[in-house]
């Protein structure tokens, strides 16, 4: 992980009529980690994974991707490579094109952005699969055929069809039983390792949240009030809201439940 900065949100605001949703957000991602933004219902958490994927408003404010301001530039206008910023989201059942072959879904987006030809991008399609671990004869079937968590692996293939810098994945394994969410979790760090793309990782859940993250940035009513590195803010919260938010989530890895331990003793002495 680098020191350089890959996206980084300056005083950014964003309205829906008199409701301010965002308000003066603050934040960064560095080249090859995960940030984790994490906040209840409503928060304004998808407002920003939005507003930086350039599909969401944003009122006032910069975002600067790879140091270019992209703040309410639509991805079609954006200069430069605007297939560098991708996105996955919650739901595998409806983001996937159901009278597609899984080949097609993941051919479309390379052949649209002029990438390759479609011969070419056929050609990639079997180490995108092997990249999230699906067969190669995946290719042919449809995504009904899949299940849930195998669904959300195509999902993950798209997003990586373009070779992207940034994925912005809202929610991405709150729709997975608990097991699924953890292969699903665990395929995400692995890419991450290998390709060094960085990720957004927007969750109301803290423990999905700290379990892949480098940086935490807790959001509540439309503001970041807590961003750190994910073991400070975990083991040493200094807000109330992320106290509560921790003493909410459940923790099933051992380790991870010494952060909590640490958490509750910090709470416990009123830190
Ligand atoms: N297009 C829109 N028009 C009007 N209000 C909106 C719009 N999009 C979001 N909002 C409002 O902005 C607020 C934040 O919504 P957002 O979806 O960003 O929250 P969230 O933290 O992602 O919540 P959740 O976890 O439930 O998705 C909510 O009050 C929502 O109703």
């Amino acid at each position: 992980m680098s020191d350089d900065v890959i996206v980084q949100c300056i005083d950014v605001n964003t309205r829906f009529g008199a409701h301010h949703v965002l308000k003066n957000v603050n934040l960064t991602v560095r080249p090859g980690e995960t940030v984790g933004l994490v906040g209840e219902s409503g928060s304004g958490k998808t407002t920003l994974g939005r507003a930086i994927l350039g599909i969401g408003p944003v009122s006032s404010g910069r975002i600067l991707f790879e140091g270019q301001d992209i703040a309410g530039v639509a991805p079609r206008d954006r200069k430069g490579n605007a297939a560098a910023i991708q996105a996955v989201f919650q739901d595998p059942y409806t983001s996937l094109n159901p009278s597609m072959t899984i080949e097609d879904i993941l051919v479309e987006p390379i052949v649209a952005r002029r990438q390759a030809s479609v011969d070419e991008a056929r050609a990639r399609v079997r180490t995108l699969l092997d990249q999230v671990a699906l067969p190669s004869d995946a290719a042919y079937r449809y995504p009904r055929e899949f299940s849930g968590g195998q669904r959300q692996r195509v999902a993950i293939a798209r997003a990586l069809a373009l070779s992207p810098h940034l994925i912005v994945c809202d929610e991405p394994v709150s729709a997975l039983d608990l097991s699924t969410q953890q292969r699903v979790l665990d395929l995400f760090v692995e890419i991450q390792d290998r390709t060094g793309v960085a990720y957004l990782f927007v969750s109301h859940d803290l423990s999905v949240v700290r379990h892949i993250s480098h940086r935490v940035a807790v959001m509540r009513g439309g503001e970041i009030v807590e961003f750190g590195d994910c073991d400070q803010v975990t083991a040493n919260p200094q807000h109330d809201y992320t106290r509560r938010l921790l003493l909410a989530a459940p923790v099933a890895d051992p380790v991870r439940q010494a952060d909590r331990r640490a958490a509750l003793r910090a709470l416990n002495s009123g830190a």
